[in-house]
């Protein structure tokens, strides 16, 4: 038996697939650990692939799209009860990486019922509920004894969180606050399984207290009784209806009128309320918003794999779809053969190889922060809120990008849902908005580079921070690219370091002249903030380069190794070209440069071709969890959209109601009145 670097091999594939992965130079399995960042992890994805594909109770019960919202939700619940059941036979016990990798095989992108209790809810309150608090509610929550979500949005405000409308207001005679949602925009609106799963939410709401506002605060609200799930007295709750996807989720509306929870109820980790009303301030101002720095840490991983699901899809289909000829005299070619089809998916199969190193790095920093808050250390907040917030809006920009390209790299096919393109663009599309929408976060990384920019003109560079450093540094006259004998990354690095310094100067000089002439400073803001944001891309993509350079320095195995090279030159290649109107305007790169670096492109394209299916397939997603006709490992396109349109639910009958009743009709009176 032969044994292929890419294990993603079986007898019976499309002969045209198989003949891509044997092609492949490197072995998949170690570089999936590349991409989980670690061997034991990447085994344990394909462990726990390998459990719920023997256990067809885990399995979809008929395609997604063919389902109403009411019927995902029915089947979401009916799994999300039976893994809670058997998770320890499947996942190690509170593994959150291998709970993301069943709930992603099992329960699918869509959401679940429980999807924001994992995400929010016991992350809030790990970080912000004292030890007390932990003892009465955290291990229920993770028991699943209770059901829980976030509520923050409303639908009058969801950015600007000083302007929320729910009050808390404290009642000294009691020792109770009072919730309440003075207008209809004061009603929250959004949170995920808010609607119609959860029992409990971690709200936030402005606390008053002898009638000073100390603003947002967050509070452990029970919503619905434990035993019937009514809602409680003094609350309004539903659902707030259809989206454009991650519809099994009921993301909700809430009102509280009047509604009365103990002081205890505050989240008093950092900040407390003694029971005569006293304030108790937390270490650093912004330390409740931990369950958002924590979504936003992670979410550049969820958004990789987004975008990689999207170009596994589409490289495999277009492995198998052949169209046209290149060589006329030749049959027709595997659409993959074409450069245009290449440069639509293979820069984004390397952004989101980028983009998952950038996310270990995030997530590992997320975890160091979370660590020195337990114990009074602050110090590394700001850049881990200036960081997630450029990464969160840039990675979710470009996952939404790469995957409309790759759904219509699929031509006809990928506008179907059997494709299952229009779901995952869907989902990955909504975290430019949640979490906060991408402009106002890339703003907040701006606040950071400004101040930043601004230790730069007052001579203090060497109070820069690492990830701000290069702020300070001197550039060369000129980009080095293809003007030394062997070109590296380290040209392009600088190159990359002088764009974003050059946009952050500039924009900050902008801002700070705009006050030197008198405009006060939120209106200089403004008149600077398309600039101040286009620095805070530049800064992100250099990171985002910088992360890549770092992994790819770090990895031992030499075919490996070489593939990944070959996948950071074409994105550096590509990301230079795309920002190259920076590079142009003050001389630092010239065209004859660009010209170089086009063609460093078309020729990565070329040797990366052999290796683009393994390179998707290293992801090593199971059918079930892509979720697509198109994107099967095995490559049987054709026959399986055949089934799939056969299985649609309008198919069941041969004449429909509708023809029945209004069709013939409107035929036989247009056929009668020509009569
Ligand atoms: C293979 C491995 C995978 C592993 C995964 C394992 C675990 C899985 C876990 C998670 C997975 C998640 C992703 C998976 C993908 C699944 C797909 C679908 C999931 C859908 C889930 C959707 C959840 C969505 C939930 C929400 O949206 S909740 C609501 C979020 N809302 C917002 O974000 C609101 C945005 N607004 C704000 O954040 C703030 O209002 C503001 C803009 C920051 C301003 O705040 P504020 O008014 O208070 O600020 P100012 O008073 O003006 O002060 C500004 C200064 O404050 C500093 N600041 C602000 N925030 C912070 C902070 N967090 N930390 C530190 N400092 C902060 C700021 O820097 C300013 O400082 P200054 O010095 O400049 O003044
Ligand atoms: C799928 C999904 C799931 C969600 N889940 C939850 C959840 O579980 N819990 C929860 O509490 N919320 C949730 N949300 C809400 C989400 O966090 C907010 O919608 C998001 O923070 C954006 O706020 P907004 O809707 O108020 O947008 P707005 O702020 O109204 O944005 C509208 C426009 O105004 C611009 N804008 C606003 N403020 C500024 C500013 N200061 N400077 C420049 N431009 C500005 C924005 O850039 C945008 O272009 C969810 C949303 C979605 C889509």
């Amino acid at each position: 038996m032969v044994h292929h670097q890419n294990k993603a091999i079986r007898e019976g594939d499309n002969p045209d697939l198989t003949a891509e992965r044997v092609t492949g130079t490197f072995d998949t399995h170690s570089m999936a650990a590349q991409i989980y960042n670690s061997e034991a992890h990447a085994r344990r994805r394909r462990e726990i692939t390998e459990i719920i594909a023997k256990r067809p109770e885990l399995h979809d019960t008929k395609p997604f799209p063919f389902m109403t919202r009411e019927e995902k939700i029915l089947e979401s619940s009916r799994k999300l009860t039976l893994i809670t059941k058997h998770m320890n036979e499947i996942i190690e016990p509170n593994n959150s990486n291998e709970m993301f990798h069943l709930n992603n095989e099992v329960l699918g992108i869509e959401g679940h019922p429980m999807a924001l209790h994992g995400i929010m809810f016991i992350p809030a309150l790990t970080a912000q509920a004292s030890e007390e608090q932990q003892k009465k509610w955290l291990t229920r929550a993770i028991n699943r004894e209770i059901v829980g979500t976030y509520a923050q949005t409303e639908l009058g405000h969801g950015t600007n969180l000083q302007n929320l409308e729910t009050t808390a207001t404290y009642d000294v005679a009691t020792q109770e606050f009072v919730l309440h949602t003075p207008t209809i925009t004061g009603l929250k609106w959004w949170p995920g399984n808010l609607g119609k799963s959860s029992n409990y939410a971690v709200v936030v709401a402005l606390m008053f207290i002898k009638g000073k506002n100390y603003g947002p605060h967050t509070f452990m609200v029970p919503l619905r009784d434990e035993k019937t799930h009514q809602p409680l007295k003094g609350i309004t709750i539903g659902d707030i209806g259809p989206k454009i996807a991650y519809n099994v989720t009921d993301n909700g509306f809430l009102g509280f009128d009047h509604y009365r929870i103990p002081r205890t109820n505050l989240l008093m980790r950092h900040t407390r309320v003694e029971p005569d009303g006293t304030y108790v301030k937390p270490p650093h101002a912004k330390i409740n918003y931990s369950a958002m720095v924590h979504v936003r840490s992670h979410m550049i991983t969820g958004q990789a794999i987004m975008l990689s699901y999207a170009l596994t899809i589409a490289t495999r289909y277009s492995s198998v779809r052949r169209q046209g000829q290149i060589d006329t005299t030749q049959p027709e070619v595997k659409v993959l053969e074409y450069q245009t089809q290449q440069h639509r998916l293979f820069p984004y199969i390397a952004r989101a190889y980028a983009f998952v190193f950038a996310g270990a790095e995030t997530v590992k920093l997320y975890e160091r922060v979370l660590e020195e808050v337990a114990t009074g250390n602050v110090s590394l907040m700001a850049d881990l809120h200036a960081l997630t917030s450029g990464l969160k809006s840039v990675v979710s920009h470009y996952t939404a990008q790469g995957i409309e390209q790759a759904r219509m790299a699929c031509g006809g096919h990928g506008y179907s849902q059997a494709s299952y393109m229009s779901e995952i663009f869907g989902v990955a599309v909504g975290g430019c908005t949640y979490e906060g929408e991408n402009m106002v976060m890339l703003l907040q990384l701006a606040r950071y580079l400004v101040k930043s920019a601004s230790l730069v003109k007052t001579g203090q560079s060497s109070k820069l921070g690492p990830l701000v450093a290069y702020l300070g540094a001197k550039s060369d006259s000129t980009s080095l690219i293809d003007r030394t004998p062997t070109t590296g990354f380290a040209e392009y690095v600088k190159t990359f370091q002088h764009i974003a310094r050059r946009q952050t100067l500039k924009a900050a000089d902008k801002f700070f002249g705009l006050m030197e002439k008198g405009e006060k400073r939120p209106i200089a803001w403004n008149k600077s903030s398309v600039e101040l944001n286009r620095a805070s891309r530049l800064h992100t993509r250099l990171y985002i380069v910088e992360a890549f350079v770092r992994r790819v320095e770090e990895v031992a195995d030499p075919r490996l190794k070489e593939v990944l090279t070959d996948l950071l030159h074409l994105h550096v290649n590509y990301e230079l070209l795309d920002m190259s109107t920076y590079a142009l305007e003050d001389g630092f790169v010239s065209s004859s440069q660009l010209d170089y670096v086009r063609d460093q492109l078309y020729f990565y394209l070329a040797k990366i071709r052999p290796n683009a299916v393994s390179l998707v397939d290293s992801w090593e997603f199971s059918d079930q969890e892509l979720r697509s006709v198109l994107g099967r490992r095995d490559g049987h396109v054709y026959e399986n959209l055949f089934a799939w349109a056969k299985a649609s639910p309008l198919n069941k009958t041969d004449v429909l109601p509708s023809v029945d009743k209004y069709l013939k009709p409107l035929m036989e009176s247009a056929r009668a009145s020509k009569l």
